[in-house]
C-alpha cells in the first residue's frame, strides 16, 4: 500500500486513490451538548472509514472527545477548565470512546488499537522511532489505530490541548498521503460561519492567500482550538508535503470520494524534519535569548548557529534541549530553537567568545548556544 507517495496528491479528486490517510475528528462531532458520546454520529464516521479500509486504504484515526465524553458520566455541569479535572474527565471518557469505536469498527470486521501520545512522542528521536514503528506495524496488520493525546499524563507545559496539530504531526510520522480534518463546520469560511456574508473557501494553494480572513470566533463549547489550531495543523502538514481537506464529519464520505466539499489545502513543501515543524508551529517555548544586531544578522541572513558572544540577555527557566525564542533588541522574535545549555548556565557565557570559554571553563563549554540544525526562523512582519 502506498505508504510513501512519490508525489503529493495534486487535488481533491485524487483523494480516492490515497493509500494512507490520517483522519482527525473533533469533540463537537462525536458528543452531545450534555457531555455524552453520540453513538449515531460516531457510528457514521466509522462507516465512512470502514468503507475506505474495505477499498484497500490504510486509515489512522485521531479522535478527540475524551474530555467531552467524561463530562456527563462525572456529573459535571460543563467542560472543566482546570488541568486535574480535565485529566480525570479524559481518563473516564477515553475508555468510553474506545469502547464505542471498538464495537462500531467490529461491526465491519475491523480491529482497532488505542494509541495515546504526548507531544514529545512525535518529535523526540527515541520516542518518535517507537511511535513510528508501532503505528506502521499496526497498519500492516490491518488495524485502525485510534490516537489521542495522553491527557492523563501530559502536563500543562507540554500538552497540545487540541488534537489538530497532533494530527498533523501524526500524518508526518506515518508518511500519510493526506490529512482529513473533520469538525462541525463544512469548510473554512472567510469569517465566522454564522456571520452573514461569510463565504466558503474551496481551495487554498498557499496559506498566504488567507491573509484577512477571520478565524478568531470560538468554536463549539466542547472543542478547544477553533479554526486557529486547524490552520496551524494545515501549516505543519502542507509544509511537509501532505495536503489537507477540512470539512464536517457529516461530509466525510463526500470528501473522501473526492467531491467538491470542504476546503482543500494543497501541499506546498517537501517532507522535512518533524522536530523543526514542531519547533516552528507547536512547541511552547520556555524562555528567551536576546541577540545583538550582529547575531540577528548571522542567524537570519547567514543561517549560522547562535554563539554566546552575540547574546546580551537571558529570560525564563529552561533546561538543555528545551525550546526557546531568539529575540532582537526590540523584543521581536526572530527564531525559535532548541537550546544547548540550561538557563542557569547561560549568564556566565554571555558575550564571551568560544575561545575564552574553552580556555576558562574547559572543553565542551565552547559549543553553540543553539545549533543551526536546531533553529527555525520566524517570519517577521514589516
Ligand atoms: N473562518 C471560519 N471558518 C469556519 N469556522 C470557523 C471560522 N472561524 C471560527 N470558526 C469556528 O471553528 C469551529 C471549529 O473548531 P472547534 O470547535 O475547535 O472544533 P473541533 O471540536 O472539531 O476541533 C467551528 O464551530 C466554527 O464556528
Ligand atoms: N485530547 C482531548 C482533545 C481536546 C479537544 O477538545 O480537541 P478538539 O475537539 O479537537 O478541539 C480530548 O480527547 O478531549
Amino acid at each position: 500500500m502506498g505508504a510513501v507517495s512519490a508525489a503529493a496528491l495534486l487535488g481533491r479528486d485524487q483523494l480516492p486513490g490515497a493509500g494512507r490517510i490520517v483522519v482527525k475528528v473533533g469533540s463537537s462531532s462525536l458528543t452531545t451538548p450534555d457531555g455524552h458520546l453520540d453513538p449515531a454520529r460516531l457510528g457514521a464516521v466509522v462507516d465512512v472509514l470502514a468503507a475506505r479500509r474495505a477499498a484497500g486504504a490504510q486509515v489512522v484515526l485521531v479522535s478527540s472527545g475524551a474530555i467531552a465524553a467524561g463530562i456527563g458520566p462525572l456529573g459535571l455541569a460543563a467542560r472543566p477548565r482546570d488541568l486535574a479535572t480535565q485529566q480525570a474527565a479524559a481518563s473516564v471518557g477515553q475508555g468510553l470512546l474506545v469502547a464505542h469505536y471498538t464495537r462500531a469498527f467490529a461491526a465491519h470486521g475491523l480491529t482497532v488499537a488505542q494509541v495515546l501520545l504526548t507531544a514529545e512522542d512525535t518529535w523526540r528521536r527515541g520516542q518518535y522511532r517507537n511511535a513510528h514503528r508501532a503505528l506502521t506495524r499496526l497498519l500492516d496488520l490491518g488495524v485502525v489505530p485510534i490516537i489521542n493525546e495522553n491527557d492523563a499524563v501530559a502536563t500543562d507545559e507540554i500538552r497540545f490541548g487540541d488534537n489538530d496539530r497532533l494530527a498533523a504531526l501524526v500524518s508526518h510520522l506515518v508518511h500519510a498521503d493526506a490529512l482529513v480534518l473533520l469538525t462541525d463546520v463544512d469548510a473554512l469560511y472567510t469569517g465566522p460561519p454564522s456571520r452573514a456574508g461569510s463565504r466558503r473557501i474551496a481551495d487554498v494553494q498557499a496559506l498566504d492567500e488567507l491573509a484577512g480572513i477571520d478565524v478568531t470566533a470560538r468554536g463549539s463549547a466542547v472543542g478547544t482550538g477553533g479554526m486557529v489550531t486547524k490552520l496551524e495543523s494545515v501549516a505543519i502538514a502542507t509544509q511537509s508535503g501532505i495536503p489537507v481537506v477540512l470539512t464536517s464529519a457529516a461530509r466525510a464520505g463526500d470528501a473522501l470520494a473526492g467531491q467538491d466539499v470542504g476546503t482543500w489545502f494543497a501541499a506546498t513543501g517537501r517532507r522535512r524534519s518533524i522536530r523543526l515543524l514542531w519547533l516552528a508551529h507547536a512547541a511552547r517555548t520556555r524562555g528567551r535569548l536576546v541577540l545583538d544586531d550582529g547575531a540577528v544578522r548571522a542567524v537570519v541572513e547567514r543561517r549560522t548557529s547562535l554563539l554566546p558572544a552575540g547574546v546580551t540577555d537571558v529570560e525564563g527557566t529552561f533546561e538543555a534541549g528545551d525550546p526557546i525564542e531568539l529575540v532582537d533588541g526590540s523584543g521581536a522574535v526572530v527564531a525559535r530553537g532548541l537550546v544547548a545549555y540550561g538557563s542557569e548556565e547561560v549568564p556566565q557565557l554571555l558575550g564571551r567568545t568560544t575561545a575564552d570559554l574553552r580556555a576558562e571553563l574547559g572543553p565542551g563549554w565552547d559549543r553553540e548556544l543553539v545549533h543551526r540544525d536546531d533553529l527555525v526562523l520566524v517570519r517577521r512582519r514589516r
